[in-house]
C-alpha cells in the first residue's frame, strides 16, 4: 500500500507532499498511492514510550498487549517498551519472548519488551540478563520498575553486565525505608490532609547514588520518572561531567500538582507521586535544556476494584497514551522539533529501536509516522479511550491536538483517527 499526503506539514515547516511507498519514505511518484488531504496536519517521527504497562501477561483485566498497542496507535506511538513487572514478571527469556509475540501478533506498534534486573523484582537475584538480550525479543532495557535496585551491590553488578550487549539499567529510583507507608508528596498539602508523605530526597538519594556507581563503571544508567527540582540538579550536575545517564519525566509530571489530591480521588494516586508547582516548572525547563532527554508516558493502566475505592488502598499509576502528545501540546504549544526529539528520536536511540525516530524529509527512512491536527480540540472522555482501563487523569478536560493517522513500515494503524485493524 501507497500513500501520498497532500500539503502535510513536516514538523512544522511548510506544505509539502509526502509520499510512503514499499514501507519508507519515498522521493519517486506512485499514481496508485492513496492520496490523504493533510493540509493544516504535522507529521512527526513515530512516537516512541520507553516506558509502557502492558499487563499482560497476568493483569489481562487492566490492559492487555493488544488493546495497550491500540491506544499506542491512537496516541500517535509507533514503538513501546512494555514494563517488565506483569505476573509472572519478564525475569527470563521465555516471557519476554511472549510479550514480543504478543506485540507483533497485534501488529499496530513495535512491543519491545523490557527485561526484570532481578528475579521476580524481589531485588535478591539477579535475572537472565543475557539469556533476554539474546532472546528473539533482544532486550536491551532492564528495569525493576514499580520496585527500586536497592542494594548498591546489585546495582553495580547489573551495571556492569550490560555493558557486554550496550543495555541499559532503567531505574525507579526510590529508596523504600524513606517511602514506607507513603500516600503522596510530603510537604504542605500531605500535612493539611493528614497523608503520610513521600519525600523527594527518596528518589533524589537512589539519582545520586546511581549516578556515581554508573559513572565507576561506566555504564549505562537511565533514571524512570523524574519528579523532583532536585533530581533534575542531580542530573544536571552528573551530565557535565560526562557520566552516561539518560533521564524521562512523564506528561503528568509535567502537568499535576500535589494539589490534585485535595479531593482523595485516587485518580491522582501515582508513583513517584504528583510533586509541588516549583518541582513542574523545574522539569519543564530540564526538558526544554535536554538535562531530561525524554518524555516516557508510564501508562499505568489499573482495572476498577484497584482504582475506585478509598485513596490508600488505591494502586499507584495512572493512564498515558492516548493523552501524552496533547499534554506536551497543552504545555509547550507547538514546539515540533522539541516534542519530536523527545517524544520519538531521543528514545528511540536510548531503546535501541532502529528504525524509528527517523528523519522524514529523507527518502528511504522507514515509513514510522503521526500525522497530527494541531488546531482540532478534543474533550477526554475516559468511557472513549482504547485502553481497557479508565483511569485517566485528565477525564472531561478540552486539550489540544488530535492524532489523525499512525503509520507502521507503510502500514495504516490509525486512520480518520480510528485503528486500522
Ligand atoms: N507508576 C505507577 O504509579 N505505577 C506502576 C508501578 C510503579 O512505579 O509503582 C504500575 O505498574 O502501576
Amino acid at each position: 500500500m501507497a500513500y501520498l499526503l497532500k500539503g502535510v506539514s513536516i514538523l512544522g515547516g511548510s506544505p509539502t507532499d509526502l509520499l510512503i511507498h514499499d514501507g519508507v519514505i519515498s522521493d519517486k511518484t506512485d499514481g496508485n498511492a492513496e492520496v490523504i488531504d493533510a493540509h493544516g496536519l504535522v507529521a512527526l517521527p513515530g512516537l516512541v514510550d520507553v516506558h509502557t504497562h502492558l499487563r499482560e501477561p497476568g493483569r489481562e483485566d487492566a490492559e492487555t498487549v493488544q488493546t495497550g498497542s491500540r491506544a499506542a496507535a491512537l496516541g500517535g506511538y509507533t514503538a513501546v517498551c512494555a514494563m517488565a513487572n506483569t505476573s509472572p514478571v519478564a525475569d527470563t527469556a521465555g516471557v519476554v519472548e511472549q510479550v514480543w509475540r504478543l506485540g507483533r501478533e497485534a501488529g499496530l506498534v513495535d512491543v519491545q519488551p523490557i527485561g526484570a534486573v532481578t528475579v521476580g523484582l524481589a531485588g535478591k537475584q539477579m535475572a537472565e540478563l543475557g539469556a533476554m538480550a539474546t532472546s528473539a525479543a533482544r532486550v536491551r532495557i532492564f528495569s525493576d520498575d514499580g520496585f527500586c535496585v536497592a542494594d548498591p551491590k546489585m546495582m553495580r553488578r547489573a551495571l556492569e553486565y550490560v555493558k557486554a550487549f550496550d543495555g541499559v539499567i532503567a531505574q525507579h529510583a526510590e529508596e523504600h525505608r524513606l517511602t514506607e507507608g507513603a500516600q503522596m508528596h510530603e510537604g504542605e498539602v500531605s500535612t493539611r490532609l493528614g497523608l503520610t508523605g513521600w519525600p523527594a530526597v527518596a528518589e533524589e538519594a537512589i539519582i545520586a547514588r546511581d549516578v556515581l556507581l554508573a559513572e565507576h563503571v561506566g555504564s549505562r544508567l537511565h533514571v524512570c520518572h523524574v519528579s523532583t527540582a532536585g533530581s533534575v540538579e542531580v542530573l544536571r550536575q552528573a551530565k557535565a561531567r560526562g557520566v552516561r545517564v539518560t533521564a524521562e519525566v512523564t506528561p503528568h509530571h509535567l502537568l499535576l500538582t500535589d494539589e490534585k489530591a485535595s479531593g482523595y480521588d485516587p485518580v491522582f494516586k501515582v508513583n513517584p507521586p504528583l510533586r509541588t508547582a516549583e518541582d513542574v516548572a523545574a522539569l519543564r525547563q530540564a526538558l526544554l535544556d535536554g538535562v531530561i532527554d525524554v518524555v516516557a508516558t508510564d501508562h499505568a493502566p489499573h482495572a476498577v476494584q484497584d482504582k475506585e475505592c478509598e485513596w490508600a488502598y488505591a494502586r499507584p499509576g495512572m493512564l498515558g497514551l492516548e493523552t501524552a502528545l496533547p499534554i506536551l501540546l497543552s504545555v509547550f504549544g507547538e514546539k515540533w522539533d522539541l516534542i519530536a526529539d523527545r517524544m520519538s528520536v531521543a528514545p528511540a536511540r536510548i531503546a535501541g529501536l532502529a528504525g524509528h525516530g527517523g528523519d522524514l524529509t529523507r527518502a528511504g527512512t522507514p515509513a514510522n509516522l503521526t500525522l497530527v491536527d494541531p488546531s482540532a480540540r478534543w474533550v477526554v472522555d475516559p468511557g472513549q479511550l482504547a485502553s481497557r482501563s479508565r483511569n485517566t487523569p485528565y477525564a472531561g478536560m478540552t486539550l489540544p491536538g488530535r492524532i489523525v493517522a499512525t503509520f507502521l513500515r507503510g502500514e495504516a494503524t490509525v486512520l480518520d483517527g480510528k485503528v486500522v485493524k
